[in-house]
């Protein structure tokens, strides 16, 4: 039997990643984080899993929430923009809810945004009334057109949605942004954020009654842990010890730091776990305060 047959038994947990594209890769490093390894098929669509019941199947992303819904696929690393989307069609066309998010994963970060030509002057979305949108996201965007009451034509296309205005197909667009370059180099400027989206973990609308929900829950939680030590570095410095109430303010999202003395007892070496972004601004702020030999350092593991 062909290893990619929908599975028969429910002993095993398929999870679909996109094959190749933006998440292909970030999906792979997080879920090899978490202790999972596989044997790749041939053609490399299919990974079977080595080290633990859990099982790759590499797809386009736009059918990872259709795959789910299926039962093709138990679960699968998406963005939230196209499960959104698709989560809508299903809704608008009576057969949803069919699948759900279940973990945000850090990375795919984008927006999906209304831009306009540079050379409109932009009050406020009731400008859009009459004008014809193009989009990929045809749900999303007459979601957000129906709240907010406003009636427009939506232009469906399927990808180069930021040339549309130029080409004389529509008048504003709505689209995926990260850096908005390309709506830049468009000249269109954003001006109203339809939804925040980054990569996710997603799953059928109904749980599990067999061992995929006990394999659900260790991924769950390994990916938990994984996520957590990701976001952490740890942060090591020297302070003169009075400065020690100031130092510490900075540093919000820390947790108690280990404090060691040097130098008799004026001098002290700090080290501190920091869950939160650790910027350059921050670190300048803490040079600024008195701190010195300042060293961020990233966490391989950690127990609690
Ligand atoms: N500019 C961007 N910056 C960050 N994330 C993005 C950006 N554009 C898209 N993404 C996220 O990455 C996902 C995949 O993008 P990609 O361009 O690889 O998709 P695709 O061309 O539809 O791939 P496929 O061939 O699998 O259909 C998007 O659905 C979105 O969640
Ligand atoms: O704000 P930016 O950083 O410029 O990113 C936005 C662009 O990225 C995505 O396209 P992608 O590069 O994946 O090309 P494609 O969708 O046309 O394949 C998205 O559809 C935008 O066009
Ligand atoms: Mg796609």
């Amino acid at each position: 039997m062909s290893p990619i047959a929908p599975p028969s038994g429910r002993d095993r947990l398929r999870v679909a990643i996109q094959k190749s594209g933006r998440l292909a890769e970030p999906a792979r490093a997080l879920l090899a984080s978490c202790g999972l390894s596989w044997r790749e098929s041939r053609d490399r669509l299919f990974c079977y899993g080595e080290s633990l019941p859990i099982d790759l199947l590499l797809v386009r992303d736009d059918d990872i929430p259709g795959l789910i819904a299926d039962g093709v696929c138990d679960l699968g690393i998406v963005g939230r923009n196209v499960l959104s989307e698709q989560d809508l069609a299903n809704r608008v066309d009576g057969t949803g809810p069919r699948f759900r998010e279940l973990q945000p994963l850090g990375f795919g970060g984008c927006r999906l945004a209304l831009a306009v030509p540079e050379t409109w002057s932009w009050r406020d979305a009731s400008q859009l009334a009459g004008k014809r949108i193009a989009t990929s996201y045809p749900q999303l965007l007459s979601k957000w057109l129906a709240d907010a009451g406003i009636d427009a034509q939506v232009v469906l296309l399927s990808g180069s949605v930021e040339i549309a205005p130029r080409l004389g197909q529509a008048d504003a667009i709505c689209d995926l942004v990260s850096s908005g370059s390309t709506l830049a180099a468009n000249q269109l400027k954003p001006v109203q954020t339809l939804l925040e989206s980054e990569a996710v973990l997603a799953g059928p609308a109904a749980d599990f009654d067999d061992a995929r929900a006990e394999l659900m829950e260790l991924l769950l939680r390994r990916l938990d842990g994984a996520l957590r030590i990701r976001r952490s570095k740890l942060l090591m410095f020297q302070a003169p010890r009075e400065l020690l109430p100031t130092l510490l303010p900075l540093l919000p999202d820390a947790e108690a730091p280990t404090v060691m003395q040097i130098d008799g007892a004026e001098r002290l070496a700090l080290q501190a776990l920091c869950h939160g972004a650790l910027t350059w601004q921050r670190l300048e702020e803490l040079k600024r305060a008195g701190a010195c030999g300042l060293m961020v350092l990233p966490v391989e593991g950690l127990l609690a």
